[in-house]
């Protein structure tokens, strides 16, 4: 599943970057002796050999390049040239007559060598398939005018299209277009990965992302991000799954969570909850229910404590009498309904740490955020986001910002749930979830997502503010991984609790035999 590009890919591939930022990394580099130039064969020499190993010459011969004035346009120019070289037939579309030193030089010699290079669009999209090298992270104003025509042209062509670094046209920071941006199939993302590229706005654009390692030294990049980054994306290498377990152990060291869930209306959401929770591998796992749902649960996951709860005449959970004390952890929300008040109000008070889900958000935004002594972890999606930070929405549309901005104010763990779920805890640092699948959008995933975290805390313990993000972060990784897992085996159509339980065990294996590979 990682992209892997040599034996330093697996540290790089965590970083995520800024324009600013990746314009900083390079000034180091470059200051330190490399030439622009040699950097420019290098990468291209890389991105080369991926679109190569993409579409052979049997596959699509006819290669059209879209070339740009900076030095995206001078890596498109050497993709051109070595592309050439090697037997395909290569039409370069550049439209620009003011170009920087080097992208003038490789557009003449490109010509040289035979190639068409040319301000004709035509040529171009006569090709089997294209490369974008048109903007890279210096894209500075929206794209307009005959450049954003040409772009629809390439766009509504429906040929197969890579983009160098990432597609022309969206902003490298918050992955909106500018104007008009290229829909690629392919990008392939140059030395480390760029914020926009990760963020859900950005996902119609990109196709499947890549990183081209290029070997930037560590050094550099920890000069400018630091030795310990703000912002993570998390992987593989990152998650630490699953839990080490001491040999001598007994289920009550091994966290015991309390899941507080379910109505007569949404029954099932208790017992998705209670499959992630079993999946996490947690000790101990007690299920709060209405009085009514417990038979049926108990057949459902016998494994579990199921508490039944004295109920409302219309089956919702009128109180929780159980000592909350007793517990490591309590996930709270899921299929409560929107009369879940007294319920939030009554583990709120208690010092036990919190994952907040569903329903449990909605109360919280009905009752307001009070300070509280344990630890909590939000996991709004979109629509709960907004009920709960109105103030916050109005000011930005930015998914990763916006969960920062809600952690500091809160103080809780916020898990901003989407096509890419990003988290945030309130001391500043993020983490980024880079892959997932569409087969997670239907009803009940999330509800399994807040069981894992809840398991996947009561056993892991954090204690400070950056533990529990990381954790939170982790569960996140795990769950789309489960997803991905789920599609692979059983389509796209395959995912439900059951398929996706299945896949949080297939990715904890293969996180062990990783590891086992590693040591
Ligand atoms: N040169 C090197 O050695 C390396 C180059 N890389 C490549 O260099 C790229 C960054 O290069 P640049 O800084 O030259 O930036 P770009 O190639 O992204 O483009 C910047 C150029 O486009 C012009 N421009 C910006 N917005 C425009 C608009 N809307 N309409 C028309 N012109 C516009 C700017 O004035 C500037 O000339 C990266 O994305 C990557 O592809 C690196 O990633 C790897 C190392
Ligand atoms: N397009 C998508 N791609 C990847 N993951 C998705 C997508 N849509 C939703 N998800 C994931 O599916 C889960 C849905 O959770 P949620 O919205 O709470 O649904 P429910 O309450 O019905 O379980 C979240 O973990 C979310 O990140
Ligand atoms: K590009």
């Amino acid at each position: 599943m990682q992209p892997s590009n040599g034996p330093m890919g697996g540290m790089r591939d965590r970083y995520v970057v800024t324009a600013a930022q990746m314009q900083a990394i390079e000034s180091r580099v470059f200051a330190a002796g490399m030439p622009v130039a040699a950097l420019m064969e290098k990468v291209a020499g890389l991105i080369t050999q991926r679109v190569m190993a993409w579409r052979s010459i049997a596959q699509g011969p006819r290669v059209g390049i879209l070339a740009g004035p900076g030095h995206n346009g001078g890596d498109a120019l050497v993709v051109a040239r070595e592309l050439h070289l090697r037997g395909y037939q290569v039409a370069v579309y550049l439209p620009f007559e003011r170009r920087k030193e080097l992208t003038d030089r490789h557009a003449q010699y490109a010509a040289s060598l035979g190639i068409e290079v040319s301000p004709d669009l035509a040529p171009v999209l006569a090709a089997d398939w294209l490369v974008d090298g048109l903007f890279g992270f210096g894209l500075e104003r929206p794209i307009e005018g005959a450049l954003a025509e040409a772009i629809d042209q390439v766009n509504n062509s429906g040929k197969p299209i890579v983009s160098i670094d990432l597609p022309s046209g969206l902003h490298t920071d918050s992955g909106a277009v500018l104007g008009k941006a290229i829909r690629s199939t392919l990008t392939l993302c140059l030395g480390l990965w760029k914020r926009g590229l990760l963020l859900d706005r950005a996902l119609d654009w990109v196709g499947q992302a890549e990183l081209i390692d290029f070997d930037l030294p560590l050094a550099d990049i920890q000069a400018i991000l630091g030795p310990d980054p703000q912002l993570n994306r998390i992987t593989a290498h990152l998650a630490q799954l699953p839990l080490n377990r001491s040999p001598a152990t007994h289920k009550y060291e091994q966290g015991h969570l309390l899941v507080v869930a379910g109505s007569a209306v949404y029954m099932g959401a208790a017992f998705l909850a209670a499959l992630g929770a079993r999946s996490s591998g947690v000790g101990m796992l007690t299920v709060a229910v209405p009085a009514s749902l417990k038979p049926w649960l108990v057949a459902q996951i016998p494994e579990a404590l199921v508490v039944a709860c004295p109920e409302t005449d219309m089956g919702k959970i009128a109180r929780v009498d159980l000592d909350l004390a007793r517990y490591d952890a309590i996930a709270c929300g899921c299929g409560l309904t929107r009369e879940a008040t007294p319920i939030v109000q009554a583990v709120w008070e208690s010092d036990r740490p919190l994952v907040l889900d569903a329903d449990g958000l909605n109360a919280l935004a009905q009752l307001g955020w009070r300070d509280r002594q344990g630890p909590v972890v939000l996991t709004p999606h979109w629509g709960e986001f907004q009920r709960l930070f109105p103030n916050l929405v109005a000011q930005t549309s930015d998914r990763l910002e916006l969960a920062q901005r809600a952690a500091q104010q809160t103080g809780a763990i916020v898990l901003l749930k989407g096509a890419r779920t990003v988290v945030a805890e309130p001391g500043g640092q993020s983490w980024m979830v880079p892959e997932s699948t569409p087969g997670l959008a239907r009803g009940g995933s999330g509800d399994v997502l807040a069981g894992l975290l809840g398991g996947l805390v009561a056993q892991a313990r954090p204690t400070a503010l950056t533990d529990w993000g990381y954790w939170a972060a982790t569960a996140a990784w795990w769950h789309a991984q489960a997803g991905i897992q789920a599609v692979q085996d059983r389509s796209i159509l395959g995912v439900n609790g059951a398929s996706l339980a299945d896949g949080l065990l297939t990715v904890a294996r293969q996180q062990t035999q990783a590891l086992e590979k590693q040591s």
